[in-house]
């Protein structure tokens, strides 16, 4: 059979033509390989990464190591799936971050472990250069940040400060003011307007007000009608914010940004100005004031702030603190205690809302303290009741309510360390020199295995023995930290909370407005993100609780 062809095309024989398809056969071959080769490789490193979460609980991956799954985890709730992750690996395991960064450590929820490192060895595991070296420019060497001896001078000198007489009428005396003159005169204001209020904002401004009048001893009036913004108060907010920035990108990122003084440490940095600029004029003002007084005629006009206090002391060469060491400790106090108790707080009034039943019972209580009380014309009048120190401390069903919703909700959900030497865990997990240790206090509020099986219902009673409060051991319920390093504002921060809360509990019902998504941010201290919006009612029960005490 003849073949036909186009005019221009060459007939090639049956010799040329077998050449040709081998030829092209072998251009083909390498392609096909090379895809082969690329599909098989990608099954091998998914296959092998895949079954690295029997072992190591989560999928590791090449150069970023658990990354994904971390990824995976923010876009839900980290505090969520960290639990997941510590309950399915029995409490502790090892975070393989991406390799050159400094996200690798050893994550722990395992109360033996907490206590081992934070008791037992703790000179072994300080917090360390690399979170030092991130907070530096902000902290100093303020007491949240030091270790060793600098740490522990100023922790002995603001221990007798934080237990002095002068210091709890100072905390009394200030939570009157911002309270009774300032709080419910705000929430008053929401209820007359009929416009909800964001509770968590509110409460901030307390706090802020509240721990500058115990550290520097000056009020900077964040909490006051029309909620104004407060330069000193936005730039430690700012300075915060863009700290915690440094913890997520890599050491040389954020060192050659601030270099080059760009983006979030140029932000940093002007705050930081803000910032100095504040604490230099109070302690220059302090300094003229405590020049002008007279010790042993005006004893009764010194104040007892922490920075009058520091202040007034000399260094190991007997010469004063310097204005930056001053600045330091205040600057790191009003950090550990200008948002804790707040965000606490807003939590408890979330889980309140939830569970009126409780509510009911800290209302209960609070009427059976005030019912003890000597009838006086002054306190029958409803917004005059201002409780008394020894009426607060009898609160022990509020202060079960409020340790349980930080158990729940720890205003610090996950804390830091750094191994010094070669250690091993009591649980086996072994523990290079230079590993950073997490332990998740989140989780640990939610493992069965510590809290049983109820662990996530909202139970005050658990912390309840024959009606009185009975404290949980530090390394179980980790909410204010254990060991030395306890948290040193526990006691007043207890105090503050249960003022607080009996003050607006006794007056208003509180109700979250509808469909307002409550859901934790991702910073160090867990605010709730988008706030807590609610709408108050005032109790109108009161009066006729008040008429019948003085029936009876
Ligand atoms: C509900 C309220 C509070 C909670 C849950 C809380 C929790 C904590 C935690 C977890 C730590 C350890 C942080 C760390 O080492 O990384 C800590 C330390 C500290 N807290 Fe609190 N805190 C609260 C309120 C306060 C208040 C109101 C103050 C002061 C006015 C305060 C002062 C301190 C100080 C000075 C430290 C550092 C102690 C040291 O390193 O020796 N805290 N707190």
């Amino acid at each position: 059979m003849e073949t036909m062809s186009p005019t221009n095309q060459t007939v090639l024989s049956s010799g040329e033509l077998t050449e040709t398809i081998s030829s092209r056969r072998l251009l083909l071959l390498p392609e096909f390989q090379f895809l082969e080769l690329f599909i098989a490789l990608v099954l091998f490193i998914s296959i092998h990464s895949l079954r690295q979460r029997k072992r190591h609980g989560l999928p590791v991956w090449p150069f970023v190591g658990m990354l994904p799954s971390l990824l995976l985890g923010l876009r839900t709730d980290v505090y969520e799936w960290l639990t997941g992750v510590l309950h399915q690996q029995n409490t502790t395991f090892t975070f393989n971050g991406p390799w050159f960064t400094s996200l690798n450590s050893v994550i722990t929820a395992d109360p033996r472990n907490v206590e081992h490192l934070l008791k037992t060895k703790f000179s072994n595991f300080p917090k360390g250069e690399f979170f030092h070296n991130n907070v530096h420019d902000l902290l100093g060497d303020g007491i949240f940040s030091a270790d060793n001896e600098i740490w522990r001078r100023q922790r002995k000198t603001a221990s007798i400060e934080f237990h002095s007489a002068e210091f709890r009428n100072l905390t009394t005396e200030s939570l009157i003011e911002l309270v009774h003159s300032r709080l419910l005169p705000v929430l008053e204001e929401s209820i007359k307007n009929s416009i909800p209020i964001d509770l968590q904002d509110v409460l901030l401004r307390l706090t802020f007000d509240n721990v500058c009048m115990i550290a520097f001893g000056v009020d900077p009036g964040c909490l006051r009608l029309g909620l104004p913004e407060i330069p000193f108060a936005r730039a430690f907010e700012d300075a915060t914010e863009m700290t915690v920035l440094r913890f997520v990108a890599p050491t040389f990122v954020w060192k050659a940004m601030r270099y080059l003084n760009i983006g979030s440490e140029k932000k940093l940095k002007e705050s930081i100005c803000e910032v100095d600029k504040f604490a230099d004029k109070v302690i220059h003002t302090r300094k003229k004031e405590l020049s002008l007084l007279d010790f042993s005629k005006d004893d009764k006009k010194l104040r007892s702030d922490l920075l009058t206090v520091f202040m007034r002391l000399k260094d190991d060469e007997g010469k004063p603190f310097s204005k930056k060491f001053l600045r330091d400790i205040c600057v790191n106090f009003i950090l550990a205690g200008r948002d804790t108790s707040s965000v606490a707080l807003s939590w408890f009034f979330w889980l309140l809302n939830q569970n009126p039943d409780v509510e009911k019972q800290i209302l209960e209580e609070i009427r059976r303290i005030i019912a003890q009380r000597t009838i006086s014309d002054e306190e029958e009048k409803m917004n005059s009741v201002v409780f008394r120190p020894e009426e607060v401390k009898k609160m022990d069903y509020l202060q079960a309510a409020l340790s349980e919703a930080l158990r729940l909700y720890p205003s610090v959900p996950l804390d830091h360390k750094e191994v010094v030497e070669d250690d091993v865990f009591p649980d086996g997990t072994i523990l290079k020199k230079g590993t950073k240790v997490l332990y998740a206090i989140y989780a640990m509020g939610r493992m069965e295995s510590i809290w049983g099986k109820d662990c996530r219902e909202y139970r005050p009673e658990r912390w309840l023995r024959d009606g009185r409060f009975t404290s949980e051991s530090a390394y179980k319920f980790t909410a204010f930290n254990g060991g030395p390093r306890l948290c040193l504002g526990k006691d007043f921060a207890y105090y503050q909370m249960k003022f607080v809360a009996a003050s607006i509990i006794y007056r208003y019902q509180l109700n979250v407005v509808k469909n307002h998504l409550v859901i934790p941010k991702l910073a160090l201290t867990m605010y709730m993100k988008y706030g807590l919006k609610v709408t108050l009612n005032k109790r109108d029960d009161i009066e006729l609780h008040n008429r019948i005490r003085v029936q009876s």
